[in-house]
């Protein structure tokens, strides 16, 4: 049986708006993230993740932010597109791990909801799927609410 660990990793910076998008799941905020897509930073590190387990570039290279067809885009593009390619490979996703960074929002409220967004998304029971979240203890450019990171790992195993 043929295992690959991948891992991701993205940070975006946060703008004016009242709203931002994690995992799929939108949440009230006094600021919203800025990105040529809709800045979902925990998508796009899952997405990488996934990308990574196949030694298949980035998601840059699939979805180029100098392509205006990705401007707003729903990340749930990027992150099926991951998936599917694993799935023409001959691969399948077996659990994704993904841990926002930031102070605000509170995740865990909302952490019930995003697994089963990414979980619908990959095809995966909930169960396979996990949402965490920490703070930076307010050092660094989380800490002081410039912006949202988000790491990420995923398995996959030969189909
Ligand atoms: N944006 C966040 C950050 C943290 N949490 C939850 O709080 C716990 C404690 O965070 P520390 O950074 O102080 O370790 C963390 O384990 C999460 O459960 C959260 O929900 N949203
Ligand atoms: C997702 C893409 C799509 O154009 O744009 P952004 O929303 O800026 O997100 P990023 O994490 O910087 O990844 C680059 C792009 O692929």
């Amino acid at each position: 049986m043929d295992i690959r660990l991948g891992n991701g990793f993205d940070v975006h910076r946060f703008g004016a708006g009242d709203h931002v998008v994690l995992c799929g799941v939108e949440i009230p905020h006094d600021r919203g993230l800025q990105g040529h897509s809709d800045a979902d930073v925990g998508m796009h590190a899952l997405t990488d993740a996934i990308y990574g387990a196949l030694a298949q570039g980035d998601i840059g290279r699939h979805f180029p932010p100098s392509e205006a067809r990705w401007k707003g885009a729903a990340s749930d593009i990027f992150l099926r597109h991951a998936s599917d390619l694993a799935g023409q490979m001959g691969f399948a996703l077996s659990n994704a791990d993904v841990t926002l960074i930031c102070e605000f929002p509170k995740i865990g409220p909302h952490a019930p909801a995003m697994r089963a967004r990414l979980a619908g998304i990959m095809g995966l029971e909930i169960s396979r799927v996990s949402v965490k979240a920490t703070t930076s203890e307010r050092l660094g450019f989380t800490g002081r609410g410039e912006g949202i990171a988000a790491i990420a790992t995923a398995t996959l195993v030969s189909a």
